[in-house]
């Protein structure tokens, strides 16, 4: 069985950076794991690991924008479009793997997984090819500095869940930032997240944030405005889908308890050897009941 997990998000949400963390968590399991990057715009210099498969070797961003006269997010768009056309080339480099973990570092054009059907065209083909998938969607906890930055970041992430039949992990990146305030007080405290308690109505959203109130400034600047938050409370409240894992590169456990949940939700293991007892530490599961 093959399992691929799609590392996708906003710009700058700490994709790449999440996916080469997590390959090399896996790497330090004794785990095997695959770079696929389908990012046309990475800069080589930057991979830590050399991806198995670059889109790079399909299509060259850069020919695009010479030769089409694409600007950089239309042409990323465009190779996109160029890559679902020729699946078949995906599928031959995927070939060879078996039994291993394929992670897919995607662009972050937010079109791609707003917009477009690419997301659910490519589990289509993944799922063609045997491929067990699941998708990770992350945004920056610095979009918790702004509760209505927030909550179009969850509406972005329902958007981008919704028509697709595979699983979806939420996931807060940069948590380093917040929870690491009381050392820094210019740090993460700045912008008030300093209880606990605060940081959990945004991981498991509280549509209450956003609930304005008579007398509030802003309802009295626009009352459309005021109706629209409403619509929107209620449309997440019926829709409860979205709550996002904290991710805290800094610290290992942090990161053990997202790719223990994505062992949990793609069933990673389950046509496998059994392991050795120290491989599957009992906590891991518990907390995810
Ligand atoms: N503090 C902190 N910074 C991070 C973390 N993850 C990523 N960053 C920084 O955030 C910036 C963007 O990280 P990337 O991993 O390149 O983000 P990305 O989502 O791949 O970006 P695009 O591919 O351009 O969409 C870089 O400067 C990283 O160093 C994190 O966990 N904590
Ligand atoms: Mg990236």
């Amino acid at each position: 069985m093959r399992y691929a997990v799609l590392v996708t998000g906003p710009a700058g949400a700490g994709k790449s950076t999440f996916a080469k963390s997590f390959i090399t968590h896996l790497a330090a399991s004794k785990r095997t794991a695959h770079l696929v990057n389908l990012d046309p715009a990475a800069d080589p210099a930057s991979f830590e690991y050399e991806p198995t498969i670059d889109i790079k070797d399909l299509i060259s961003l850069d020919d695009v924008m010479s030769e089409l006269d694409y600007g950089p997010n239309g042409g990323v768009v465009y190779c996109f479009e160029y890559l679902m056309q020729n699946m078949d080339w995906l599928e031959e480099e995927l070939g060879g793997y078996e039994d291993e973990y394929l992670i897919f570092d995607c662009p972050g054009q937010i079109e791609l997984y707003t917009h477009h059907p690419f997301i659910p065209t490519l589990v289509q083909n993944l799922s063609r090819m045997g491929i067990r998938t699941c998708a990770t969607y992350l945004i920056e906890s610095q979009f918790m500095e702004d509760k209505y930055k927030f909550f179009s970041g969850v509406l972005s992430a329902m958007s981008a869940m919704v028509n697709l039949e595979i699983s979806w992990i939420n996931i807060m990146s940069k948590m380093d930032l917040v929870t690491s305030n009381s050392e820094d007080p210019s740090g993460g405290a700045r912008n008030g997240l300093r209880k606990q308690k605060d940081i959990a109505r945004y991981l498991d959203p509280d549509p209450l944030l956003i609930a304005t109130t008579r007398g509030d400034k802003s309802t009295t600047i626009n009352p459309r405005f005021h109706a629209l938050n409403q619509a929107i409370v209620q449309l997440i409240e019926d829709h409860p889908l979205v709550s996002f894992l904290p991710l805290d590169l800094t610290s290992t456990d942090s990161l053990e308890y997202v790719v223990s949940h994505i062992d949990y939700t793609m069933q990673y293991g389950e046509n496998e050897e059994p392991k050795e007892p120290h491989d599957l530490d009992e906590g891991d599961f518990q907390d995810l009941e």
